[in-house]
């Protein structure tokens, strides 16, 4: 069945491939951006596009009272940590003051909507290694203002079915990437490799930071159909884990990447990429998730990669 869908933070890594698999799928979407910090760059949208900072209480009353969503994906949020230390005003405001603006509206207009609220495995902060694969009622000890932003923009969701009945499924998203990420670990070493393919480099060397952590890393279009069974398959007002189930070492990724370039390659630390601070394994527990709506993963890392070497090929 076919619904109307809006997605916030359309202009974003996971916002463009949730629209696609939406259109796909025939929907009608809404997809709205906010222009500092996404530019859209692809006009192939067949649905509506338009300007939303989540922010703007009034404007996103107006977009649900005219465009009446059925589903709405509320991506739209300011996401690194590193800027919500240093901002941490704007963090709250987009991503807490923004939430609160989306429910309020689809509470205030009174449309029969199911809204994604897409939250985030910085939730629990530093994880001990006896606690992974983490649980969702593991204590939620963020570490920074970003994490506690997705902590509050959960419990708003829990608030707001419990009291008014609007219906949301949260999803604490683990590690996710694919081609179009930047600035996570898989697209910074494909796009290195690929500069040094081209010559852009000439070091014949690949830079990294800690190999020894270890993440489970989802392909971004296993988490976009995630978020579409979530909303039609799992619990309203429930909180879910969506991890992968595989745990990399950093080191294996530099292995597997290895095999997939047309150059041989050094690897050096650089100790500018170490971290004061870095999670030694980052790994969620998705069973509840996966019972209840029979999400698996389909893509497996090594196909991922290399989806993201064509990607950095053709765009650099
Ligand atoms: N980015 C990056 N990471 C590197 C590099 N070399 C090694 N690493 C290591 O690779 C691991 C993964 O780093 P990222 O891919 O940048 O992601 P993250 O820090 O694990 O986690 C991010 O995503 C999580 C899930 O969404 C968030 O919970 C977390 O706060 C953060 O945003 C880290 O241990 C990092 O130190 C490099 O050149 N670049």
């Amino acid at each position: 069945m076919t619904s109307r869908v809006w997605v916030t933070g359309f202009g974003g890594f996971m916002g463009s491939h949730l629209v696609d698999l939406l259109e796909r799928n025939g929907h009608q979407v809404l997809g709205t951006y906010f222009p500092p910090t996404a530019k859209v760059g692809r006009t192939a949208v067949r649905g509506k596009v338009g300007e939303c900072d989540v922010r703007d209480r009034d404007k996103v009353r107006s977009l649900v009272e005219e465009f009446r969503p059925e589903k709405i994906y509320h991506l739209a949020a300011q996401s690194y940590p590193v800027v919500s230390w240093a901002d941490p005003w704007y963090t709250l405001e987009t991503n807490v003051i923004g939430t609160t603006n989306i429910f309020e509206a689809v509470k205030a207009v009174g449309v029969q909507c199911r809204i994604l609220n897409a939250c985030s495995s910085a939730e629990y902060g530093m994880v001990r290694e006896d606690d992974v694969p983490v649980k969702e009622g593991r204590v939620l000890r963020p570490l920074h203002p970003y994490g506690v932003s997705k902590v509050s923009q959960e419990l708003l969701a829990v608030q707001y079915f419990e009291n008014f009945g609007i219906e949301s499924v949260s999803v604490r998203i683990f590690n996710t990437t694919g081609p179009g990420k930047v600035n996570d670990v898989c697209s910074e070493f494909t796009k290195r490799l690929v500069e040094i393919e081209k010559g852009i480099d000439i070091s014949g060397t690949l830079r990294v930071g800690n190999l020894d952590a270890r993440r489970a890393i989802t392909d971004v279009r296993d988490v976009i159909r995630a978020f579409d069974l979530a909303l039609d398959l799992a619990t309203p007002g429930e909180v879910y884990n969506l991890s992968g189930s595989t745990v990399y070492r950093i080191q294996e990724i530099v292995e597997m990447l290895r095999g997939m370039v047309d150059r041989d390659f050094e690897v050096k630390q650089d100790p500018a990429l170490m971290r004061p601070t870095d999670e030694p394994i980052i790994f969620g527990d998705s069973t509840k998730f996966k019972k209840e709506t029979g999400w698996r993963e389909e893509i497996p890392l090594d196909v991922t990669l290399r989806d993201m070497l064509d990607y950095w090929r053709k765009a650099l």
